[in-house]
């Protein structure tokens, strides 16, 4: 919430796209309580566990995040609940109501589903799941949605292969199918840096779209990474450019779009405060990026509330605000009428909010 009401609405009803938000981490604890009981899932043991004893001590240890890692522990047990088809649907369907009242047009989706593999749910389960929550958005709301299938670095690039595999030979990345690109998250500093090169050079071959988290903890060479080994066209998180002026150059020359999330990075201790989160810099150096939640059930608030932290700290104009919005259509990946009908929609609530 921006203290300023007429700011609020400004942002409020800004036409957004959001970039980097995983599905699975909107699972609230509500929900994910609800599920464990319907499907039988054995979540961690209240008595040694203690916050796992309700929806409000989870909330409360979700204050406490001490990295990356941290909440991924909590993420990946999280999803544990996820069996059915309709409980994909329904975590999706929650998210997409949440973003369309936070004003988002277009939404680029991240599933990690080398997770729900493991845990014996098939692919076709996960995936038609997630879908279905697209499309009612689609009907119901008029937003476009894209899936991203996400790598998960913890796990063994030979799984990630077989994903990609699976994917492509069901047709998910044609047009008209159910995926839009690949991404790769979960732990960053550890693994290989270019653990997906293989993938990554493939899906290139394929024409498949490419975005990579790449710079949240890791220091920029894992970015360099991402833009050499992966030829990843965007870059998720990023903000470890501030350690190097000519990677910032090149992201700049190159217009990589970062997906940047403020709140996210506050909750993981990349930084101590939203004004640290270089929004500042990224819009003086002519740094693309767009603004988006992450995991916005653990992080407390939706894509909105990231805005308004922006805003409060850094007190953008409404011109800079135009930028972003811009830049994040632009960064899109979605058919060009639909970008001019989104840049159309931004020029429109700019010349109303003026008048
Ligand atoms: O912020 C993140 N970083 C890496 N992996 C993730 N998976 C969910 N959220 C994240
Ligand atoms: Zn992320």
């Amino acid at each position: 919430m921006c203290k300023d009401s007429k700011i609020h609405s400004f942002l409020q009803q800004l036409p957004k796209c959001e970039h980097h938000v995983h599905l699975e981490g909107c699972l609230t604890p509500e929900l994910m309580f609800s599920l464990a009981a319907r499907n039988g899932v054995t979540l961690p043991d209240p008595d040694t566990r203690p916050e796992f004893s309700s929806a409000e001590a989870l909330y409360e240890r979700y204050e406490h995040f001490t990295s990356l890692d941290d909440f991924l522990s909590y993420y990946f047990i999280g999803m544990s609940v996820l069996k059915q088809k309709d409980d994909y649907e329904a975590l999706a369907w929650e998210y997409f109501q949440k973003a369309h009242a936070d004003g988002v047009h277009h939404a680029e989706v991240f599933f990690d589903p080398q997770e729900h593999i493991n845990r014996g749910v098939p692919y076709e389960t996960v995936v038609m799941g997630f879908k279905a929550g697209c499309q009612r958005a689609e009907r119901e709301y008029g937003m476009t949605t894209k899936l991203i299938l996400c790598f998960v670095k913890h796990l063994p690039a030979s799984d990630a292969s077989k994903v990609f595999d699976l994917a492509w030979e069901r047709g998910d990345f044609e047009l008209g199918g159910a995926l839009h690109g690949i991404g790769a998250s979960s732990s960053e500093v550890g693994p290989p840096k270019d653990m997906f090169k293989e993938i990554y050079a493939t899906a290139h071959s394929k024409g498949v779209q490419r975005t990579a988290h790449a710079g949240e903890e890791g220091d920029p060479s894992y970015i360099i990474a991402a833009l050499d080994a992966y030829k990843s066209q965007r870059i998720d998180h990023g903000i470890r450019l501030i350690d190097s002026p000519s990677l910032m150059e090149r992201v700049v020359q190159e217009e990589i779009l970062l997906t940047v999330c403020p709140v996210s990075n506050i909750k993981l201790r990349c930084f101590d405060h939203i004004s640290q989160v270089p929004i500042r810099m990224f819009l003086d150096a002519g740094v693309k990026f767009s603004i988006n939640s992450d995991d916005p059930a653990y992080f407390g608030g939706f894509i909105l509330h990231n805005y308004c932290a922006v805003q409060e700290a850094f007190g953008l104009s409404v011109t800079e605000w135009r930028t972003i919005a811009l830049n994040s259509i632009q960064g899109s990946w979605v058919e060009q009428d639909r970008k001019l009908e989104m840049e159309n929609r931004v020029h429109e609530h700019i010349q109303k909010h003026q008048a």
